[in-house]
């Protein structure tokens, strides 16, 4: 702490030994208590507000409003490097080689059940893989027809998404059948609930036994999982098609064919499980958060929905979706980009440094965690302008990278440098595979009993999903 303070940082006075914690947990009760004397109170189209920094993060907006845009807190006795300043994170990447810094080693407990230690990824057969994502896609569409026709156009678009996306990237990573997916999936989601959920002490000494039976659920759900998934390997190493392997995930896995550079590298059963509970966490939660965040936001600008139903005329056409055609989805992809800058579905970017890192004069030591503030930076009025919190997809039009940020390192959706999302070419075909169908098929608007209170379980999501009014066309 006086290393930090001697170094120049500023921040929040920690106390031992929860550090900033109690602050974090107050100022997030209170916000969670005056939404919901607000949010009994339907919300209408107009009303849907997108600057949700000071709802979603309330302790880092204050704390901005005292200590700027860089500044140290504690998460018990770890420090956390925080930045909302795109020029900073610009200095302090530039300076930086690869092996300076890695993921935080205090989330590393936290993670292993859901995650393992998975992180490479294969090139995969694109083709193959979007014509994978059609049935599922398919399927929910016609699930929402049947509800629609037995009188219930109300639908909580957010869970048949997350559903879906479950769907498709079960079949996509390893070619699971639903009901092996759907296993999976609900296991997943459990110990996702069961982690991070409940009452979080990050950095706290000891705190794993402040919450065993949380830790005991969680390491129960991470076997299970394995098991199920040890069993899916198991049953595909016995049933080896030599000929022509399956064109998944696990797939090109098995086959040791281009993982993460390393060509023929052969993984062990293990390690197959890792990268596929990676590829499944990583890749479905989020693809579905940046559907459903643009499913509310062209329910709230049914202009954009015809704009882009338009498009999807002229590009694809009325028949079936020529996958090489998606990239001429321009305005898509604006959309797309103008969703995640304004609820970027990973709000936020972690490091931690492993070697003392220079930044102009100030010295981050090493050992200090990074917290990026995402949603703190695409919300900012000084780098994006006054209509910043306005949803505008043709920012993107002339710079379809940045959206006309004053700053290149104040988009990030993605992450940056060498630890940037792997699946993000994947998520593109994915968003646009299914949000095509679902234009194609319906026309969406804001229900009454929609409430508008974007918040934090890891990912940035509603907190009580997202009904919609479905309309076939
Ligand atoms: C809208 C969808 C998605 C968003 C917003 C998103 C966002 C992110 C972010 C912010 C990171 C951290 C980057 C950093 O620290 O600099 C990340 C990493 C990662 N993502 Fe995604 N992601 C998405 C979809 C996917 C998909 C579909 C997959 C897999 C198929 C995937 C797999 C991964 C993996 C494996 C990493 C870890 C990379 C590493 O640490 O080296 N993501 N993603």
């Amino acid at each position: 702490y006086r290393k930090l303070k001697k170094n120049g940082f500023g921040g929040p006075t920690p106390s031992f030994p929860l550090g900033n914690i109690r602050e974090m947990k107050n100022s997030m009760k209170n916000n969670i208590i005056n939404n919901n004397d607000s949010s009994s109170l339907s919300v209408a189209s107009s009303a849907v507000s997108h600057d949700i920094h000071s709802t979603v993060f309330p302790y880092f907006a204050r704390w901005q409003k005292s200590h700027g845009k860089v500044f140290i807190y504690w998460l018990g006795t770890e420090p956390f490097l925080y930045i909302a300043d795109p020029e900073f994170l610009k200095e302090m990447s530039s300076g930086v080689l690869g092996k300076s810094w890695g993921k935080p080693n205090v989330f590393k407990h936290d993670r292993e059940p859901m995650f393992g230690n998975g992180l490479v990824m294969v090139e995969g057969d694109d083709w193959a893989m979007a014509s994978l994502m059609v049935e599922p896609a398919t399927k929910m569409l016609d699930r929402w027809t049947t509800l629609i026709n037995s009188g219930k156009p109300e639908i909580d678009v957010e869970r048949e998404i997350t559903t879906t996306a479950g769907e498709i990237i079960a079949r996509t990573s390893f070619g699971l059948s639903y009901q092996n997916g759907s296993k999976v999936f609900e296991k997943l989601r459990a110990m996702q609930i069961t982690l991070f959920n409940s009452n979080r002490y990050v950095g706290v000494p000891f705190s794993k036994l402040m919450c065993p039976k949380k830790n005991l659920e969680a390491k129960k759900l991470g076997k299970e999982i394995d098991q199920l998934l040890l069993s899916i390997i198991d049953a595909r190493k016995k049933s080896w098609d030599y000929e022509s392997p399956q064109k998944d995930l696990l797939g090109l896995l098995m086959e040791g064919k281009q993982v993460d550079g390393r060509a023929g590298k052969s993984l062990t059963a293990r390690e197959l499980v890792d990268e596929c509970k990676t590829f499944f966490f990583g890749g479905h939660e989020t693809t579905a958060l940046a559907l459903t965040w643009t499913l509310l936001l062209l329910a709230t600008h049914p202009n954009w929905q015809n704009q882009l139903r338009d498009e999807i005329k002229e590009v694809i056409g009325d028949g079936e979706i020529d996958f090489a055609k998606l990239s001429g989805l321009k305005k898509m992809g604006w959309v797309m980009n103008e969703v995640l800058r304004l609820y970027s579905p990973a709000p936020n970017a972690q490091r931690q440094a492993r070697e003392d890192i220079k930044v102009d004069d100030l010295v981050i030591p090493n050992g200090t965690n990074i917290w990026i503030d995402v949603v703190g930076m695409h919300h900012d009025p000084a780098i994006w302008g006054d209509d910043v919190f306005e949803f505008r997809p043709e920012r993107f039009k002339d710079d379809h990278l940045y959206g006309g940020c004053k700053h290149k390192m104040g988009f990030l959706p993605f992450g940056f440098g060498g630890r940037m999302c792997v699946g993000r070419n994947l998520t593109t075909m994915e968003y646009k595979v299914v949000l095509t169908l679902m234009l194609t098929r319906f026309s969406f608007s804001i229900s009454p009993s929609y409430s508008h209170s974007p918040s934090i379980l890891l990912s940035l999501r509603p907190r009580h999903g997202l009904p919609l009014i479905v309309q076939p066309l």
